[in-house]
């Protein structure tokens, strides 16, 4: 047996969720661009979920029912309300609400179908409200009820900020979910997979998948790239910074993908949008630095700019904490996540690969105290 680092290059399952073929992102047959420009996020949950867009009626009743179940337990704001406030990153926060979550679900364990995909709905329509409501509670602030006559994506920004979002807002941040929602076998969707493939139940699988996709090499690269920017700080200190870091062998956060080659196709829809909003704020630089960033890597390292990269900037121009950036994927993903999970349900096998064992070999017991 030989193990392959990383598992790269394994193909571990079939699934008719989302593909990445000679670099074209693909949700059930659409392509990224295509939903990127058209579609509002609940068509692209819907999507996911159905593997074909939804009728009038259809995108009605999904909107209808991930409005009835945004309000989440009294029970989650109190728990905020014990926690250390300022050292509990909003990721680990969301990572405890969606467990807790599952113990105010009386159909947590219920394993039918049916019962699935309601829990898919009330995850899908309650995490955006529980990393809104832990980020206002953290600042001293009341929670705010979503409303059920705006998109999720409004409602994501009006229950952050308590202000009507404008135009422009809610079509970056809708786009943004869209291009964060699925990605083919990711480590957190992986991550899911192979939880509920035990038959543990949905609520184990989410939170499996936040913990996977906090780490830095994955989801918790847009927050790092924030941090990098602010670091940097001026256009014309990026070059020794980034040289400094490539000289060290360090990582340039939102550079690089396990499976795209010639790049990211997402990246070129955030890039523009981080072009357009940081001239709106009056904060160009943020872009212009972005820009220069990618031109010191990609002129020194075959490393395109992955979503992480310009979503740093599209945030950060709306207005957004840094630390929230990445519950924010999670608020997109969990629709990917929850797709995989009642795929994984539908034709279900245990998931156990095998390791290539490397350690010491026919070692004799010896008593404690005779060890040296
Ligand atoms: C939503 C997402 O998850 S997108 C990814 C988000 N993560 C990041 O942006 C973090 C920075 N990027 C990385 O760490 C990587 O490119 C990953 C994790 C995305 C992919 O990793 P892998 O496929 O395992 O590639 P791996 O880490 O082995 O890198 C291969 C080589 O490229 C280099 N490399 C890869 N990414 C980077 C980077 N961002 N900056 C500098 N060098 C890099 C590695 O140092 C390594 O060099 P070596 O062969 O000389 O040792
Ligand atoms: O697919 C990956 O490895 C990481 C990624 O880009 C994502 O999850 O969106």
């Amino acid at each position: 047996m030989t193990a392959t680092r990383g598992l790269e290059g394994i193909v571990a399952t079939t699934s008719s969720v989302s593909s990445i073929i000679d670099d074209t992102l693909t949700y059930a047959g659409y392509n990224i661009d295509d939903l990127a420009e058209n579609a509002s996020f609940e068509e692209v949950v819907y999507l996911l979920w159905h593997r074909k867009l939804p009728n009038t009626d259809q995108l009605n009743e999904i909107k209808k029912q991930l409005a009835e179940n945004a309000k989440i337990p009294q029970q989650v704001i109190d728990h905020f309300r014990t926690y250390p406030i300022n050292s509990v990153h909003p990721m680990a926060a969301l990572r405890t609400a969606v467990s807790l979550l599952g113990l105010f679900d009386e159909e947590a364990d219920v394993m039918d179908t049916e019962a699935n995909y309601r829990k898919a709905i009330r995850l899908q329509a309650q995490l955006p409200i529980v990393v809104t409501s832990f980020a206002r509670i953290r600042k001293g602030l009341e929670p705010i009820e979503p409303r059920t006559d705006l998109t999720m994506a409004a409602n994501f920004l009006y229950t952050l900020s308590g202000q009507e979002p404008d135009e422009v807002a809610i079509e970056a941040f809708n786009k943004a979910l869209v291009l964060h929602a699925d990605h083919e076998l990711n480590a957190s969707t992986f991550t899911a997979r192979v939880c509920v493939a035990t038959l543990s139940d949905v609520y184990s699988g989410v939170t499996a998948a936040i913990g996977a996709l906090k780490g830095p090499l994955h989801g918790g690269a847009n927050e790092a790239v924030m941090k990098m920017l602010a670091e940097i700080g001026e256009v014309e200190n990026a070059e020794s910074y980034i040289n400094e870091k490539l000289a060290n062998k360090e990582k340039i956060m939102g550079f690089g993908h396990r499976v795209y080659r010639q790049g990211d196709p997402r990246a070129k829809h955030l890039r523009a949008m981080s072009e357009k909003l940081t001239k709106l704020t009056g904060e160009p630089k943020w872009y212009e630095m972005s820009m220069k960033v990618e031109e010191l890597v990609t002129s020194q390292k075959p490393l395109p700019p992955n979503v992480d990269f310009y979503s740093a900037s599209v945030y950060h121009s709306l207005g957004i904490d840094h630390d929230l950036f990445t519950p924010i994927f999670a608020v997109s993903r969990v629709s990917g996540w929850l797709a995989h999970i009642l795929e994984q349900y539908d034709n279900n096998r245990l998931i156990r690969p095998r390791a290539d064992y490397v350690g010491p070999d026919k070692q004799v017991y010896v008593p404690v105290d005779q060890r040296s």
